[in-house]
């Protein structure tokens, strides 16, 4: 394999940097990868049979949306948010997320789960009711940012679903790749090694657009009657799509903000990567401070009027992350411990699995984010980051197109963009060696010799298999007959690891500490907001 590798690095002038020598390395310490760490967001609309947006609030059934361990909603009454715990077993973090849907299948009745990033028909965004979280400050605060985010951005824009992948290399890796002893004394290290995958996954994080974009479509809805100058194809009623577009929901029309682009935000440094997150939210935007805090009636508007309310509002393709502490702000935790997890942001919704996300999936991005920490990465000023963005729109708007070129950054020289994922893919293969000997199969190597034919083959890639769905049935249409199909599905599987029981104690439970919440708030709300930072 390593002669393939060289050769084929060679033949196409080094269309990704040479990880050889640390393939070499992994491949000599097989055990370092044994336990990584694992959680899934999975966000989905509630709607009803037709693939209307649902006018109803968040189940009761369902507890507290504040203080759910694992069912919550983002940013609307009608966008869901399933969590799965931190685990090492990645069948398990899937079973506990399918059990999680198959109980809200039970729970919600007619109501169905939309399994698309981007919304169906939305006759009147002006119905999508804000995110309730209850009476406590807290409560109150985040119902305020979801009233900030919808008119900063609109709320169309905030109901686009995603699933969020967060992935942590085992302390073992570190101890044996950068000589930490342990997690401690090795944050600052740690911390270095997380950045790099960051930094790399900028540069080639595309291929995750490329191969599980499933977001080629919206709906004219969408558009909430703008003039799109993009060369759209349509089916004359109410979808329109573009012909090799592969994510439309990481595009600039779908849940992005590109003034967010001009923050200066890195990732050569944590510090410098806090230091610019502290700034956005302390910076006071011309453009939200003309909307003001309140309006004439003394309602408030947004949290505040700076270029972000909190933390939360950057809107970044992957984060670098660390639980936080109760009232802690998330770059705190950062500052506090290093990182510990990264949240890769990209995944749309699968469309062809009930649950959103797939094994494959999870198998695909372990390869990548290994691959990521491993290969060299060279620092990135916020115009490398900016370049970079430049590709992964290219691939997000038209990613399936033949013989697209790519580049790197902002240097000049271009690859086509299947010999760059190919290579990749060369690489890929042999870290997948390393994974399956830790089980004796072949599940990684399967995975990547099936996605590296998408390179040769696009037709294999989501955003073509489900285009070809959108285009003979409409975006609202094949939307509602998968929400049906798994509905069904779902409804009547037996739980895997939780049971009824485990679902009605956190309902109950969840309830009990959001009123124990509210009965503890001393501070009008007002005074909390001033000692919160974001
Ligand atoms: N060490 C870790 N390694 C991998 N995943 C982790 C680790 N620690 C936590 N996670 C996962 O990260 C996810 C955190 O999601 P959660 O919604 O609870 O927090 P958050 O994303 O910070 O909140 P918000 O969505 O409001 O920003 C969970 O799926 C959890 O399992
Ligand atoms: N709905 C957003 C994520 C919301 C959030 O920032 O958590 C997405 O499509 O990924
Ligand atoms: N989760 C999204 C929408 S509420 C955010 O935090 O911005």
């Amino acid at each position: 394999m390593l002669n393939k590798n060289k050769l084929f690095a060679q033949r196409e002038g080094n269309v990704i940097p040479d990880v050889s020598k640390a393939l070499a390395w992994l491949e000599a310490h097989p055990d370092a990868l044994k336990g990584i760490g694992r959680g899934i967001e999975r966000e989905t609309l509630r709607v009803d049979p037709e693939g209307r947006l649902a006018t109803t609030g968040h189940p009761a059934s369902l507890g507290s949306a504040l203080k759910h361990d694992w069912i919550t909603t983002d940013f609307a009454e009608t966008l869901l948010e399933f969590i799965t715990p931190v685990d090492q077993n990645i069948d398990r973090s899937l079973a506990f997320l399918r059990d999680i849907h198959r109980h809200v299948a039970r729970e919600l009745g007619e109501e169905r789960m939309w399994p698309f990033s981007m919304p169906g028909y939305v006759e009147d965004a002006e119905n999508i009711q804000l995110a309730q979280y209850g009476s406590s400050n807290i409560g109150k605060m985040k119902t305020l940012y979801r009233q900030g985010l919808k008119n900063r951005y609109s709320a169309l824009m905030q109901i686009i679903s995603g699933v969020h992948y967060n992935f942590s290399l085992p302390l073992s890796f570190w101890q044996e790749w950068a000589d930490v002893k342990d997690a401690e004394s090795g944050k600052e290290t740690i911390s270095a090694g997380y950045l790099r995958l960051i930094r790399n996954y900028y540069r080639y994080g595309w291929v995750i657009p490329y191969l599980f974009g499933a977001s080629p479509a919206i709906s004219s809805s969408f558009l909430q009657g703008r003039v799109s100058k993009l060369p759209f194809e349509t089916d004359g009623k109410d979808t329109l799509w573009l012909p090799y577009a592969t994510s439309l929901r990481l595009s600039d029309l779908g849940y992005t903000n590109k003034s967010q682009s001009g923050l200066g935000i890195t990732f050569n440094s944590l510090d410098g990567y806090v230091a610019a997150l502290k700034a956005a939210i302390k910076t006071p935007s011309e453009e939200f401070a003309a909307m003001g805090i309140k309006d004439a009636d003394g309602h408030w508007r947004q949290l505040n009027t700076n270029v972000l309310q909190i933390e939360n509002e950057l809107y970044a393709p992957i984060r670098p992350k660390r639980v936080t502490r109760s009232g802690e702000a998330p770059s705190d935790a950062l500052l506090r411990g290093g990182i510990e997890y990264i949240e890769v942001r990209s995944l749309d919704i699968n469309p062809f699995s009930p649950v959103g996300v797939d094994a494959d999936q999870a198998r695909f991005l372990d390869l990548f984010l290994i691959w990521c920490t491993l290969a060299d990465a060279p620092e990135m000023s916020a115009d490398e980051l900016l370049c970079s963005r430049k590709n992964w729109n290219r691939v997000v708007m038209e990613g399936r197109k033949p013989g697209l070129m790519i580049g790197v950054g902002c240097s000049e020289t271009e690859h086509a963009l299947v010999d760059v994922g190919k290579a990749l893919f060369a690489d890929l293969r042999r870290v997948a060696e390393v994974l399956d000997s830790h089980h004796g199969d072949t599940q990684y190597q399967q995975v990547s010799d099936q996605l590296v034919a998408s390179f040769d083959d696009p037709e294999l890639t989501y955003s073509a298999r489900i285009l070809h769905a959108i285009k003979e049935n409409g975006l609202t249409g094949a939307g509602a007959a998968l929400a049906k199909q798994y509905h069904q599905m779902l409804r009547e599987e037996a739980y895997e690891i939780l049971t009824e029981e485990d679902f009605s104690r956190q309902a109950k439970e969840s309830v009990q500490a959001q009123a124990k919440l509210e009965q503890s708030d001393t501070l009008d709300f007002e005074a909390y907001l001033a000692t919160r930072e974001g």
